[in-house]
């Protein structure tokens, strides 16, 4: 039997909390692009008098998002949640743009 090497914690600490850091980033660049995406759609939005919300796309969006999370092992109900929290700020900027 081969032996396997002692664990350093220390070590083992340090490489997950730099691959943590790499997927923050790259959270926060997709959120980025996310809300580039959606300051235009407001703008476009606000130009049309349409209304800031599409509560029957945001039900479709719910939808898939909790079959993709099932699908990847992460709590349906916590995507929910992220979701229903970036698209309340997507609402505030939509709304914003309508008083400019
Ligand atoms: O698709 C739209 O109509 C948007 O305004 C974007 C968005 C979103 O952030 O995904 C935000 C608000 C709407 O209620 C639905 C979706």
């Amino acid at each position: 039997m081969t032996d396997v090497p002692a664990e350093d914690p220390q070590e083992t600490l340090l490489r997950l909390r730099a691959s943590i850091d790499n997927i923050d980033a790259a959270l926060v660049y997709l959120l980025a692009e996310r809300f580039r995406a959606t300051q235009q759609v407001g703008r476009l939005k606000a130009r049309h008098a349409m209304p800031p919300s599409d509560p029957s796309r945001e039900e479709q969006q719910v939808a898939r998002l909790r079959a993709l999370a099932e699908a990847a092992h992460l709590d349906p109900e916590f995507a929910e949640k992220w979701f229903n929290f970036v698209v309340a700020e997507v609402i505030r900027h939509h709304e914003a743009f309508r008083t400019e």
